[in-house]
């Protein structure tokens, strides 16, 4: 959501082309509402299909509360002319008391049946959305790396939130509402042409005017909205953004103009939320207005009627109550439609998740990895990224259990991407990763990355204590093994230094501590999960040499015994290393110890050369 795009694909608003404030364009997520489509929608609503038995009560309550709605202006036309104004009769109180007694049990029914209905409904709707929600987030888990390449995290966000948020009222109201109207709508009109055929006629005379003056406005109200929409979400792409990107701004001194830009987006917000609501409101007068043209026609033409003896003025007066029931129902029918506009465009988006497969695919047969001894080989890898623009250009490394790799080259050599292959986030275009001999694409990627660690240089911490976070190793560690873990890698110092110790709590990415201290924290996680492959891209920050130093003690207990390949910054890291791996554009350059590489006064000898006079000048 929040991606700059160079261009806006809002057609509606002319005002979000570049005005001179707007320094970036959001790019507005795909269309808010889509043609109606049946295929789409049947598999929609397959999600209800484990509630069938919870929803046959519901369907009854629906048809006995119709039923009731029907029945009750008949009872009118008969209390008035049966008990009322009996033809050549005097009026009857006792059989007006058992009308009007048939009709209290008629509305209690009516109560008690939609009440049944509104709860049940809601309950079952409530249902759906969850297991919708569940399968796209258990879906998105199993995406492979490449599909997140394409999207930013926001866009996944208001998926799993927005949009299956605005199947909700489908799934609630929608349906039931939907079938109930059409129900009532089609009773009334058979109804009102069985008791008198041309008063019948002469009152739904105005529901073809009703019916074009309702869906063109509506159509422009709906478009309206859009409008509002589409600027809101601008509005939180920007906020989004802005939020992330607070320490820029202010190191920047951009929070004046940051201001205006979020002032100029709000003000267009308001404009164009106060046009759709002026449109909103013009439209309830309307319909009241072609209502009352057809109340006026029945009671003109039916006080005709009544004056020729055609009617009773019983029937004009169910008549009446019959019209009043009529425009409801046409009036939530329009509603109903721009819900399903909206509800089509929103399950399109969610359908299209659900669809991408994962492309680092599982077979079937997949083998569980037994525990390994940790022989690593690259086996002539080719990999690219995008097509053509190959990021590994025929890899071959061989790696013996126990030893460490470092990983060294100029930004955008790959070393980042030797890794992500050996976790397979990605597949190699070609050549094979093989562990202990096996190909990892033949064993199961559970089994694989349990034996797997990374530690990423932007570590990681996820909301809670730092005990949990430590605990995401190996989630059935005790508290004993977690201090002794921290321990190890000297992280136990100065956790037991914050306020509530291992029960401090952290926020999200962890901000309130330091680079260094959030390494420490990733270490023990790593150690604590015990992988006999370990991954680690070394943070590049500068960090204090006590730290340094701590980080490197914690390093070495970290490593021992352990297969380890480093993205490696430190010198100090790179010069332990058993092997140093010297990458250019996707191509490995050189290979050795560091005395070898030194000796050799190739690329390696030039980056420690470049490193040395950086750190002395
Ligand atoms: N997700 C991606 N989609 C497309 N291209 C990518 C992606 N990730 C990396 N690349 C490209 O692949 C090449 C190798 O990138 P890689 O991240 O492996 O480099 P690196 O050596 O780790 O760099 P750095 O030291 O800056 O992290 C680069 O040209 C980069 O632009």
């Amino acid at each position: 959501m929040s991606t700059r795009a160079s261009h806006t694909t809002d057609h509606t608003d002319n005002s979000a082309k570049l005005n001179k404030n707007e320094r970036f364009i959001y790019q507005d997520d795909d269309a808010i509402e889509k043609p109606f489509n049946w295929s789409q929608m049947a598999r929609l609503f397959h999600y209800m299909k484990p509630y069938k038995k919870q929803l046959i009560p519901v369907f009854a309550s629906m048809v006995i509360g119709t039923l009731t709605r029907l029945g009750i202006p008949a009872l009118f036309i008969w209390a008035i002319d049966d008990a009322i104004q009996p033809e050549g009769k005097s009026a009857s109180i006792p059989l007006l008391f058992t009308y009007a007694g048939i009709m209290l049990a008629l509305y209690i029914l009516q109560w008690a049946s939609n009440n049944y209905r509104i709860k049940h409904i809601n309950i079952i709707g409530q249902k759906v959305i969850y297991d919708l929600r569940h399968h796209v987030f258990s879906h998105i888990q199993k995406l492979s790396f490449r599909f997140y390449d394409k999207r930013p995290a926001g866009s996944v966000l208001v998926r799993i939130t927005n949009d299956v948020n605005a199947l909700q009222d489908l799934f609630t109201n929608g349906v039931v509402n939907l079938m109930m109207d059409c129900v009532q709508l089609v009773g009334i009109v058979i109804i009102l042409l069985i008791w008198n055929f041309k008063l019948g006629l002469a009152v739904m005379i105005t529901v073809p005017l009703m019916f074009v003056v309702s869906t063109s406005l509506r159509k422009r109200i709906r478009f309206a909205w859009q409008d509002v929409r589409m600027k809101q979400s601008r509005i939180n792409s920007h906020l989004n953004e802005s939020i992330q990107g607070m320490k820029v701004t202010q190191a920047y001194v951009q929070e004046k103009d940051n201001y205006k830009f979020f002032e100029h987006m709000n003000t267009v917000n308001v404009k164009a939320w106060n046009k759709a609501s002026a449109m909103n409101q013009a439209f309830g007068p309307i319909i009241e207005l072609t209502s009352a043209l057809g109340t006026l026609i029945l009671f003109w033409y039916g006080s005709y009627l009544i004056q020729h003896d055609v009617i009773t003025i019983g029937l004009l007066v169910g008549f009446a109550n019959y019209i009043g029931n009529f425009w409801d129902p046409i009036n939530r029918l329009g509603q109903m439609y721009n819900q399903l506009l909206i509800a089509m465009a929103s399950s399109e988006r969610i359908f299209e998740f659900i669809d991408e497969k994962p492309t680092v695919g599982e077979l079937e047969q997949a083998k569980e990895l037994p525990p390994i001894r940790g022989d690593v080989q690259f086996d002539s890898i080719v990999f690219e990224y995008e097509a053509g623009r190959p990021a590994l250009k025929g890899i071959s490394l061989n790696v013996k259990a126990g030893q460490s790799i470092a990983l060294v080259g100029h930004t955008g050599s790959g070393k980042s991407t030797i890794i992500n292959l050996l976790c397979r986030f990605y597949d190699p275009v070609q050549g094979r990763v093989l562990i202990d001999g096996q190909d990892i694409r033949d064993i199961s990627t559970a089994s694989l990355r349990s034996q797997v660690g990374i530690v990423l240089q932007d570590t990681f911490i996820f909301s809670g204590t730092i005990r949990d976070n430590i605990r995401y190793g190996r989630l059935d560690a005790t508290d004993a093994e977690i201090v002794a873990a921290a321990t190890a890698v000297h992280a136990h110092d100065f956790i037991m230094n914050l306020p509530d110790g291992y029960d401090t709590q952290v926020e999200e990415r962890g901000n309130v501590l330091s680079m260094g201290q959030r390494q420490l924290l990733s270490f023990a996680r790593a150690l604590l999960a015990d992988p006999r492959v370990l991954i680690l891209d070394e943070a590049t920050a500068s960090i204090d040499t006590e730290t340094e130093l701590k980080i490197q003690e914690a390093l070495k207990t970290l490593l021992a015994g352990r297969t380890s390949f480093m993205i490696a910054h430190r010198l100090s890291t790179i010069r332990h290393a058993d092997q140093i791996v010297v990458l250019d554009h996707g191509v490995i350059m050189e290979q050795g110890t560091h005395d070898e590489l030194l000796a050799k006064g190739g690329i390696y000898y030039g980056l420690i050369d470049a490193q040395y006079r950086f750190l002395s000048a």
